[in-house]
């Protein structure tokens, strides 16, 4: 039977030492929280870190037999690890970096280095769970590194993974030195999920502008696989929370509750200590509230729970004092023999008494600076059974996307915090219920497990879309066939393209040239008489002619414009004119001022823009724009444009390497023809061939016309090491 086997930093339970014992308690934190409701269907495991440093052997083994038996495999952590992965390179690098809190960020290689290795220490423990058949789950920040781990433990393994706090925008990700690593270690899933579509749009461009991966509609192709990338905004438990909210246990707490506060109305704020929560903001933004509004004095309270969270970084431990200072100030200022602004508890609370707090207040203050999504939100939402109540929610909150019948603020504009207070307190019954009423229903229906639903269903078709690629894997039936028609073959006829296929696509062109290894397996082919060798590439002669001209090669260059068979001299594809460069040229220069990195080649008959060094972002603007002027202009013309990998190219119509490929195919008449190649020019050679030759596309591209496909430069090697 296929499972689920999720993994995160933290498991949905938490081991305590208290002097005579371990207890196991409910870990706070939405991705616990929010996650806990589901995992244990069919079977399904999570994997680990159980929060709290193990003194022996035996309690080691006392603990993970206690959470097997409620599906948990621990993953038990160092003092060290805890201290260089989880709050240093997590807490100290990601988190705050993730949150747009970069000034907060450092960034220590020992911390990197905890990281990798305590992502290696999951992959391990998630190796010994997890069988073939099984669909592996990784979430977040803490585990950027784990799906490619995994990926190559399993290459074809199903892998999912959702990141629960903010993508930021490439900006932030740009600065840490680990960058390009992270995004691969995330590229390692086959589906990679966010709360937003924002952040979403934010890692599409970050994959882009550091790895120079394209995508087309949030589909990635990665060399060796297709990955989708999506929003799927994580939900509650919403049943669970309407049905304790209806509970005697949470009336009989909000009773007691309503007793010890009298009659002041409630504003409820509940939050992990946090400094991306924006807690002093809102404690400043109540004292605002108190000045502009004296009336409100002796009629509210603000009752603030902080669950202490990651204090071992500083600045969780200087936002603990600039808070225990805030309520101190205010409520020495404010507070009278009966009445209390402000209530602060600095602890977690039972889900009973969470809920009780959640129907007695009237008014939730949800005003993080930055929050993935912010489940506080969503279960206040959930437990007003009454339909009343009003959510005051920041822009910044993931939450907010879908939330927008909440009063929404900038967290960090005190006054007009203080006034959504003020509104809110004043607001009409009926507009409370009409607002409450409408958000309840989109909570409800996009609860926790139509999240699961939706992630798991689009998790799998992305495993369906891989499997049913227009080409097939060159696996090993194939090459057992290929290898049996070679040796038949009296007359074979082998179609190389270069950059990307026979060498790595390399940024600065001139710096592709082959290596020794190269020019030894094309040595090697061309003294086999049985074999003509053609090398069909977009390059000018004269460096084809330059790298490769000492072997008896046969050449197309400038796809398809310049042809030489081994031992002669280059001769035109058919005669060509030149005169149309003059109107071009001065087009592509604008482009080149417009996009920076971006420049012209000359070929003899060809005019190329090349932008493979400029933001792929702004190229990809320029590019869709140049080729519609382009077109406009070369209609009714004898030119045409090329899209290749990263560059654009204006040559006469008519000539491109299917057209000159077509020759070879038609002059020579082999009885065996291999014709390999990675671009979309590509494309044209191996729609020139005919049905029995072997195409093969260098990477995974659904949409080529090739029949088989390879990973790799490296793969096209060794399959041409084989012919010799
Ligand atoms: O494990 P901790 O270091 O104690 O931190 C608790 C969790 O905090 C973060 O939660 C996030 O996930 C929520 C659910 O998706 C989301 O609503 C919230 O905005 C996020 O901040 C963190 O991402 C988890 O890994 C931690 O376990
Ligand atoms: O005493 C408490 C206070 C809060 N929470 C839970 O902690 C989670 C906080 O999740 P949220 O998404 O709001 O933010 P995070 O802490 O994950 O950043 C919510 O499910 C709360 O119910 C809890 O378990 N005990």
């Amino acid at each position: 039977m296929s499972r689920t086997i999720i993994v995160s930093n933290r498991l949905p339970t938490k081991v305590l030492r208290t002097e005579e014992s371990l207890t196991f308690q409910p870990s706070e934190g939405g991705l616990a929280t929010g996650l806990g409701s589901i995992y244990r269907e069919d079977g399904n495991v999570w994997v680990g870190w159980p929060g709290l440093f193990v003194e022996s052997e035996e309690e080691e083994a006392y603990i993970s037999e206690q959470l097997r038996a409620d599906s948990m495999a621990p993953v038990f952590l160092t003092e060290a690890e805890i201290r260089d992965f989880y709050e240093g390179f997590s807490n100290s690098t990601l988190w705050p970096t993730f949150h747009y809190f970069a000034q907060f960020a450092t960034y220590e290689q020992e911390h990197w280095e905890a990281y990798v290795a305590v992502n290696e220490k999951f992959c391990q423990a998630v190796l010994a769970m997890a069988g073939p058949d099984d669909t592996i789950w990784v979430h977040d920040y803490q585990l950027l590194l784990l799906p490619e781990m995994l990926r190559k433990a399993r290459p074809e393994c199903t892998i999912g993974f959702f990141l629960h706090i903010p993508f930021p925008s490439y900006e932030l990700i740009r600065v840490l030195p680990w960058r390009a690593e992270l995004l691969r270690g995330m590229l390692g899933a086959d589906l990679i999920g966010f709360h937003t579509y924002g952040y979403m749009r934010h890692f599409l461009s970050a994959v882009s502008q550091i790895l120079g991966i394209a995508n087309q509609n949030g589909q990635i192709e990665t060399p060796t696989r297709t990955v989708l990338v999506d929003a799927f905004p994580m939900g509650i438990d919403y049943d669970r929370y309407e049905q304790t909210a209806a509970s005697e246990t949470a009336k009989n707490h909000e009773a007691e509750y309503r007793e010890a506060l009298r009659d002041a109305r409630v504003i409820l704020s509940i939050d992990r200590l946090d400094y991306t929560k924006g807690i002093a903001q809102r404690l400043r933004a109540f004292e605002l509230l108190l000045q502009r509004y004296p009336e409100w004095r002796e009629q509210v309270s603000l009752v603030m729970l902080v669950v202490p969270s990651r204090d071992q970084v500083a600045q969780y431990a200087s936002l603990k004092e600039e808070i225990d200072e805030l309520v101190g100030r205010i409520n020495a200022q404010y507070r009278t023999i009966s009445w209390n602004p402000i209530h602060y508890f600095y602890r977690s609370f039972p889900l009973e008494e969470l809920v009780a707090l959640y129907r007695l207040a009237e008014v939730a203050l949800v005003t993080p600076m930055r929050d993935g999504m912010n489940l506080v939100a969503k279960e206040f939402i959930a437990s007003k059974i009454d339909k009343r109540g009003v959510l005051i929610l920041s822009e910044r909150a993931g939450a907010a996307r879908e939330l927008s019948d909440a009063i929404i603020i900038n967290p960090t504009d005190t006054g007009q915090l203080a006034e959504a207070m003020h509104d809110a307190l004043v607001m009409p019954e009926e507009e409370q219920t009409q607002r409450m009423i409408s958000m309840q229903a989109l909570v409800r229906q996009y609860n926790v497990f139509a999240w699961t639903k939706l992630f798991m269903d689009r998790l799998a078709y992305s495993k369906i879309k891989q499997l049913t690629l227009a080409t097939e894997t060159l696996g090993t039936t194939v090459m057992a066939q290929l290898h049996e028609r070679y040796e038949a073959a009296e007359q074979r006829l082998l179609l190389l393209d270069y950059d990307g296929t026979l060498a790595p696509f390399n940024p600065m062109p001139q710096r592709a040239k082959p290596d020794a290894e190269l020019l030894f397996l094309l040595q090697a082919l061309t003294a086999n008489p049985k074999n003509r060798v053609v090398i069909i590439s977009g390059r000018d002669r004269t460096t084809l002619q330059n790298w490769l001209g000492h072997l008896p090669l046969d050449f197309i260059a400038e796809h398809g414009v310049w042809l030489r068979s081994a031992g002669e001299d280059w001769h035109l594809f058919q005669v060509l004119r030149n005169d149309w460069k003059e109107e071009i040229r001065p087009i592509l220069e604008t482009y080149v001022a417009r996009t920076a990195g971006s420049f012209i080649e000359d070929k003899d008959y060809s005019l190329v823009w090349h932008y493979r060094r400029a933001d792929s972002e702004l190229a990809a603007v320029r590019t869709r724009e140049l080729l519609s002027h382009l077109t406009f202009l070369t209609s009714n013309t004898d030119l045409q444009v090329l899209e290749g990998n990263k560059v654009l190219e204006i040559k006469t119509a008519g000539i491109h390497k299917g057209s000159a490929a077509a020759r070879w195919v038609s002059q020579y008449t082999p009885d065996f023809i291999l014709a390999i190649g990675d671009d979309r020019t590509d494309e044209d050679t191996f729609g020139a061939m005919p049905p029995e030759a072997y195409t093969v596309k260098v990477g995974t591209d659904s949409r080529s016309k090739a029949q088989y496909h390879v990973h790799s430069t490296t793969d096209v090697r060794v399959l041409l090491r084989s012919l010799i």
